[in-house]
């Protein structure tokens, strides 16, 4: 039986994408490329078996097994997770929540709780949202839409930048969860098939079928703003979120 895997469908998935095509691995596995929020929701729901899931969703699965030393993470900037608003922070009155997001949106009232001190009304949000971000009403944004957009906006707010001003720690957004053990010889060639993917940044871009970025911001932005490697800082990060997680009600 294929081993069921939900990846997520922006941009800096590429180098994994990469890795898992190019090695002969992908015989093995059979991959759906999903928004955030789908990822997380596929793994909960059992509909497959491993996924590159936002860490929010941790304490959602009965089971759960952090498989792999890589992540979505950034230490610092990451430039695709943004608060995009047109009056600062302490004048926000109501945020709309990307409904791609899992992670993000949380840490968005992490950090108004706990760092930004400001207590707006969160939306949920649907597609076509990103329009009715205006006046006091600001919004979370992540992946691939913030390229263009995050030039329209007075403020804007990078999440992994807040994070670490907050607690001098890098971020992982999201990492490589299974709902079940795997076996460890396929958890050994997947972890190479990804760090295949990770060493070949470059040529992983030729994957991009996306006119919305120039290669060269591409290339930084996969080089220099996101950071693959799921550290022990970044293990104590997603810890100690998940802990100011279990403070948020609403
Ligand atoms: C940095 C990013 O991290 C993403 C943010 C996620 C979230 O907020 O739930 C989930 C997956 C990550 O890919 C991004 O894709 O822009």
């Amino acid at each position: 039986m294929k081993i069921k895997i939900s990846l997520v469908s922006y941009l800096n998935t590429l180098p994994f994408l990469y890795g898992i095509n190019k090695t002969a691995f992908n015989n093995e596995t059979e991959l759906q490329s999903d928004i955030p929020s789908v990822c997380a929701q596929k793994l909960i729901n059992k509909d497959v078996d491993l996924g590159l899931v936002p860490v929010a969703t941790l304490p959602y699965l009965k089971d759960y097994h952090i498989v792999s030393d890589y992540c979505i993470g950034a230490k610092g900037k990451v430039n695709s997770v943004l608060l995009l608003s047109d009056v600062p922070l302490n004048e926000i009155e109501e945020v709309y929540l990307d409904y791609q997001s899992r992670t993000s949106i949380n840490l968005t009232k992490v950090l108004a709780k706990n760092y930004w001190n400001i207590a707006p009304k969160w939306k949920n949000s649907e597609a076509g949202y990103e329009n009715h971000i205006l006046g006091k009403t600001a919004g979370v944004i992540i992946g691939d839409r913030t390229f263009n957009l995050n030039k329209e906006y007075k403020f804007k707010y990078d999440l992994a930048e807040e994070w670490f001003n907050f607690t001098q720690l890098p971020f992982a957004f999201a990492c490589w969860v299974s709902n079940k053990e795997l076996d460890k010889s396929f958890i050994e060639e997947f972890n190479n098939a990804l760090s295949f993917g990770v060493s070949h940044i470059p040529e992983s871009i030729s994957l991009a079928n996306n006119d919305q970025v120039h290669e060269k911001d591409l290339l930084k932005y996969l080089t220099e703003d996101i950071d693959y490697n799921l550290d022990n800082d970044k293990r104590k990060s997603i810890q100690l979120f998940l802990e100011y997680l279990t403070e948020i009600t609403d």
